[in-house]
């Protein structure tokens, strides 16, 4: 398997190179040659894998159809080692729970930072050491923040030989669990630096440094974002465990509808392969930066029966007024807004390109041109563009937005109704999942994001009571903080981190 970028202009490369390289070197993501496409005949054995040996096993088989530069033993071990009962409490790993007729959540937060990024990360941090052992060399990951990537990632990597990690976030704009939960870390190798800015800046700071190839080699700089491949490809696995536990749970569901490839098409159709008499599932993802429903669009391509893939945004709803107008207008930090779930606190989502990449049919010239367009105006039109109406009827994305009276209703209506304290972001998903669930037939899963506690403030809003916190995390709000302030500038995080790797 070979990875090609989305500007089109990088040189082909194989898993392990892009998984230190991060972003490609001509500005773009990296993106699978093509898509694997899984029957529906290999989809009912993945079913029995999963089954029968668990999560891990299921990992290995979606992970091997990208990793062709692992040796199968170790990858297998790799994801042993990574997705025990252990770390994330249940046999079942990403268990799903029933709110209510046709609708589930998917709990992903159990892992150790409480939020569903340590399904990706856990995997990255043992990635990671495995492959730098191999190569005898050294990582220094520059990350960008909003919430729960930082903390997720600086568990994942502390104490790992040869990795150092400088972490930027938006100053003050984090709830105060999720400060403490990074700023309370005092490993050596671990770097917060608070950037008076938004979370949009950091990310364009983390773009900078790695368009800076001089420095990003020199340094030795890598990416644990969902910038990273690797990232989207490990969140790919529990669009399927989700997948085979709704399936499960509700024997009799209608098949695919109109999805058979067009007549005549024979193996140039390009659409879902097992999407032939099978039974669908939609999912309702939270979407700040696109990474994590960008995983479920994956599936989707590789043939998961998924009818729906609906974004769930909240106030910085850049992503929901593309998906309702086909206009990309991205915000400035002034109309970027600080809402209560401030993990989703976003304007400019960069795993969007991945997506526009898909939807202009693969054309990298055309998607550098759109974002050349961004980069110069703020943004871009599609509203008369053919390929827009294929958001919707061709790659199944449909959008809804929900804003900070919504989040406490629906916080309080679900504790109240059915007794299941969701978090901030979550509420977002089931708000939005209720709106857009389309055919009432086919399940509905929202994936949840995080743990209530992570966002105790709002829930005492809502319900005026704290939520639970979990063993481990008494008091640690009131932990010494390690963090350094920085202005939004490029140079200052550089030189901090030539500084730092000293
Ligand atoms: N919502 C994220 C922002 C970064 O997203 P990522 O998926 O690209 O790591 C956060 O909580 O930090």
């Amino acid at each position: 398997m070979h990875y090609i970028s989305t500007r089109g202009a990088a040189p082909r490369a194989k898993f392990c190179d892009i998984l230190l390289a991060g972003l490609a070197p001509d500005g773009g993501l990296y993106l699978p040659e093509q898509y694997p496409q899984i029957s529906a005949t290999r989809l009912g054995e993945l079913r029995a894998v999963y089954r029968s040996e668990g999560y891990a096993a299921l990992a290995f088989e979606i992970l091997s159809l990208y990793i062709d530069d692992i040796p199968s033993a170790d990858l297998r071990a790799l994801c042993e080692k990574t997705y025990t009962e252990q770390v994330f409490g249940t046999r079942e790993i990403v268990p799903l729970r029933r709110l209510e007729d046709g609708l589930w959540i998917e709990a992903l937060s159990n892992g150790p930072t409480l939020a569903f990024k340590d399904m990706a990360m856990q995997l990255l941090g043992n990635l990671f050491e495995y492959e730098l052992g191999r190569r005898g060399e050294e990582l220094n990951i520059l990350g960008a923040t909003s919430g729960d990537t930082g903390s997720a990632a600086e568990y994942a990597m502390r104490g790992k030989r040869g990795i150092r990690v400088f972490m930027t976030s938006p100053h003050g704009r984090m709830s105060p669990f999720q400060q403490a939960q990074m700023f309370s870390l005092q490993d050596e190798n671990i770097h917060n630096i608070a950037i008076e800015g938004v979370f949009d800046d950091c990310q364009d700071i983390v773009k900078a440094v790695s368009n800076d190839h001089a420095f990003k080699a020199r340094y030795r700089i890598g990416t644990v974002n969902s910038i990273n491949w690797a990232r989207l490809l490990a969140q790919v696995v529990y669009y399927f465990a989700g997948y085979f536990q709704a399936t499960e749970l509700v024997p009799t569901l209608p098949a695919a509808q109109g999805s058979l490839p067009p007549e005549g098409a024979g193996s140039t159709w390009d659409g879902p392969a097992a999407n032939r008499d099978s039974q669908q599932v939609s999912f309702t993802v939270p979407s700040g930066n696109f990474g994590n429903v960008c995983a479920g669009h994956v599936a989707r391509q590789m043939g998961l029966p998924i009818a729906r893939l609906v974004v769930a945004t909240n106030e910085n709803d850049v992503l929901d007024e593309f998906f309702r107008t086909g206009v990309y207008q991205v915000r400035g930090a002034q109309h970027t807004y600080e809402t209560s779930s401030p993990s989703m606190d976003i304007s400019k989502a960069s795993n969007f390109e991945r997506f526009v990449f898909d939807l202009t049919g693969r054309d990298g010239a055309a998607t550098r041109a759109l974002f050349e367009e961004v980069a110069r105006g703020g943004r871009f039109d599609l509203s008369a563009d053919a390929r827009f109406a294929d958001a919707a009827a061709r790659f199944g994305f449909v959008s809804g937005k929900s804003t900070h009276a919504d989040r406490l209703a629906t916080i309080r209506d679900t504790w109240e109704r059915f007794g299941d304290m969701v978090d901030t972001h979550t509420a977002d998903g089931i708000k939005v999942a209720r709106e857009q669930r389309g055919d009432v037939d086919v399940p509905m899963i929202v994936l949840e994001t995080a743990l209530p506690i992570k966002f105790e403030a709002t829930i005492i809003e809502a319900l005026g009571r704290p939520p639970e916190r979990p063993a481990g995390f008494e008091g640690i709000e009131q932990l010494p903080k390690r963090v350094t302030v920085l202005p939004a500038d490029v140079q200052q995080v550089k030189d901090y981190i030539a500084a730092h790797c000293a």
